[in-house]
């Protein structure tokens, strides 16, 4: 754009600083004449720049932007114009576009980009809830709102629409290296080109370039318009949620590409668990039920309560940015740990208990399914999930676990009244109440290591924490 090398004059502003310029628009830093102390960032666009589209894509941002507040969406404070320009206030982003922040520090740990994603898509989710599309996601648009704890801002919406999956828009709008191979390939596409942007950008993040990277216009020709598959680097390693959604973000064919409802729920996205204002009181809420229910003595349901608690205590811990107050909710956090530790030791040998008591239940069960092949190979696969249990081999057992409730629940059904049923009955009740003890065991380890250990953890509460 044509807005020269000095800032445009803005009666209540001075603008300071460049600090970026796009397709038709020059961004500046600047304070507001009578509160020094405000900060904003000043979007100039030179009226004799102004197409139709221009004109088109500037309405869009000013009508979105005026209508969304987010905390992951770049606030829109004012719109102003003379004569030469039209002018967006928004609110300052010191951490620069994501972009930068890639490039500097070449890739990004999965844990940072993990925490990036969830703003983000908690960005989508409310755009999503109101139709509207960004269609131009790359890590440009995408700012921080400061270098340290940044927080994730969404902006530029000169391209946004209102849109519903049904609708397809003709334009051919975005970057090239973010955008859908549909997109390019058909022109006939949805919000769903959003998804895979959102892709590419954490490809890049966790990889330091974009899939279709290329040095000539040609070959990143040929890459758009390939059937191949995108393959993921082997390097750096990245959990398996991770490389599950990168696969299903990254899928050509928009109908096989994860949907917007799978993408708000998948495991590395967990929205639920995202850091935010609401996070400390769920947990409160819960623990709150787990004191309870532990005070009555029911130790598996408190064990339940308390990983379910903590599992929010951490993004709680995080989202905190008040030192002291950090401190002394890291200390409860250490109290309910331990007590979940002395829950899961009591909890466990009362399971083993239950367990050995099942042993002569099967045995005798098995003793009468003598005329049923079925039911007492069902029995068996029991017994090798017990085996497996106690061998500390929780995968398997729960594996195991399944199938033979599977069947014996079916047997079960089939199961006329008498003392085998009712022994099937009581066989069941153990196995379940095992299968459960188990998967919550192996939540609870699974979210120690990705986010507690790094939090508060010690090693040796980690290792008397992990599965037994
Ligand atoms: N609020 C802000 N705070 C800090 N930096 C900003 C802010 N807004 C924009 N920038 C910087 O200015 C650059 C250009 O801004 P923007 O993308 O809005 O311009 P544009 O003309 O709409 O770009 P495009 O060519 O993508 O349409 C951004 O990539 C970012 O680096």
């Amino acid at each position: 754009m044509a807005a020269g090398w000095a800032p445009p004059r803005l009666e209540d502003f001075i603008l300071t600083e460049k600090l970026g310029s796009g397709s038709y628009a020059t961004v500046y830093k600047a304070y507001r004449k009578r509160n020094a102390r405000e900060v904003v960032a000043i979007k100039c666009v030179s009226k004799k720049s102004l197409n139709k589209a221009a004109v088109e894509n500037l309405l869009t941002e000013i009508e979105i932007l005026k209508t969304v507040h987010h905390p992951h969406i770049l606030e829109l404070k004012d719109f102003q114009w003379d004569q030469d320009y039209i002018f967006l206030i928004t609110e300052y982003c010191a951490g620069g576009d994501l972009s930068r922040f890639i490039r500097t520090r070449r890739i990004l740990p999965e844990r940072i980009v993990q925490v990036f994603l969830q703003q983000l898509a908690s960005a989508l989710k409310f755009l999503h809830e109101k139709n509207i599309s960004h269609l131009d996601l790359k890590p440009q648009n995408i700012l921080l709102s400061r270098l340290d704890r940044p927080h994730l801002k969404l902006a530029d919406f000169g391209f946004a629409q209102h849109m519903s999956s049904e609708d397809a828009p003709q334009a051919l709008r975005g970057s090239p290296l973010y955008m859908a191979p549909e997109m390019v390939c058909s022109k006939h596409y949805d919000a769903r080109v959003d998804l895979w942007s959102v892709g590419v950008i954490l490809y890049e993040a966790l990889f330091g370039k974009a899939p279709f990277a290329s040095k000539s216009f040609s070959e990143l020709e040929e890459k758009i318009l390939s059937h191949k598959t995108i393959e993921l680097p082997t390097r750096p390693r990245l959990s398996p949620e991770c490389r599950d959604l990168l696969q299903q973000l990254l899928q050509r064919d928009p109908d096989k590409r994860i949907s917007f409802i799978e993408f708000f729920a998948h495991l590395f996205v967990d929205l639920e668990h995202m850091p935010s204002a609401e996070t400390l009181e769920k947990a409160t809420r819960l623990v709150v039920e787990a004191v309870e229910k532990d005070s009555a003595g029911e130790h598996s349901a408190a064990l339940t309560l308390y990983c379910k608690a903590l599992e929010y205590f951490i993004p709680a811990l995080h989202y905190e940015s008040d030192a002291k107050r950090k401190e002394a909710m890291r200390s409860k956090v250490c109290q309910y740990i331990s007590r979940a530790e002395e829950l899961k030791v009591l909890v466990s040998s009362s399971n083993k208990t239950l367990l050995m008591q099942g042993i002569s239940g099967r045995e005798l069960l098995k003793e009468m399914a003598q005329d049923k092949p079925r039911l007492f190979s069902a029995l068996e696969v029991a017994s090798a999930a017990v085996a497996k249990d106690e061998e500390g081999c929780a995968c398997d057992a729960l594996d195991l676990y399944q199938q033979s409730l599977g069947e014996l629940l079916l047997m079960l059904s089939a199961e006329s009244p008498g003392r085998r049923r009712e022994l099937l009955h009581a066989e069941i009740q153990t196995l379940m109440g095992r299968a459960e003890f188990l998967k919550e065991q192996m939540k609870t380890s699974q979210w120690k290591s990705e986010s507690l250990g790094q939090e508060v953890l010690s090693e040796s509460v980690r290792n008397s924490c992990s599965l037994q």
